[in-house]
């Protein structure tokens, strides 16, 4: 017997085998609508506080990056999945990024695979530990537990990945709004690099 789950409305366990597209082209899934970031709810997140405020004046406010959540129950022998599409632009000197977290379950992992764009994928660890993976078409980047996670677009198309990770894991934003992330990604001489966060706490 086939089933077709109706995504976009609730879904309850026991899950039924179910299938959807994500454009290749856009990241986009007409099956469930897409949660989406503006600038103005990104406020403290980058480095040039100033440079955010000119980009908002007027009344603007430039969607930076949006991602398909599908509802799939927050139970642990389920898996979260979807796509993510980080804009390209700048805040300053500063690339388009999503905020980044940790899991609330600190020790659960998550896989993204780059469709489309460029970018890297910023990780630092409770510990100190940081590193930074660059996407682009074709790559997986694996986030081991412990990891807090930011994507950021280095290039000038969409950045689009697929992530999948444990659907129990939960997000945890706290850290990341007070402290900051130890590193941010600029462009120096037209090239991503890598510095310290003036900010970072
Ligand atoms: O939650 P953010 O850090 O803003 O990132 C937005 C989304 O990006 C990815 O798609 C993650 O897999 C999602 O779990 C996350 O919610
Ligand atoms: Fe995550």
């Amino acid at each position: 017997m086939t089933h077709t789950h109706a995504t976009g409305t609730k879904l309850s366990n026991p899950l039924t085998p179910f299938a959807l597209y994500f454009s290749l082209n856009n990241g986009l899934s007409d099956a469930a609508p897409s949660l989406k970031r503006h600038l103005s709810k990104m406020k403290g997140m980058y480095a040039d506080d100033a440079a955010l405020g000119r980009l908002l004046e007027g009344g603007a406010d430039p969607l930076v990056y949006e991602f398909h959540e599908l509802g799939i129950p927050e139970s642990e022998g389920n898996l979260a999945f979807g796509t993510s599409i980080v804009y390209p632009g700048k805040v300053g000197d500063e690339y388009y990024m999503t905020k980044g977290h940790f899991h609330t379950i600190l020790d659960t992992a998550e896989v993204y695979y780059c469709i489309g764009g460029k970018g890297m994928m910023l990780m630092e660890n409770p510990e100190g530990d940081w590193v930074v993976q660059e996407f682009a078409p074709g790559k997986a980047v694996y986030v081991p537990g412990r990891y807090a996670h930011r994507s950021i677009n280095t290039g000038h198309e969409p950045l689009i990945t697929f992530y999948v990770f444990r659907a129990d894991a939960g997000h945890d934003y706290g850290s990341i709004e007070t402290k900051g992330y130890r590193k941010i990604v600029v462009e120096r001489d037209g090239v991503p690099a890598v510095l310290d966060n003036p900010k970072w706490k």
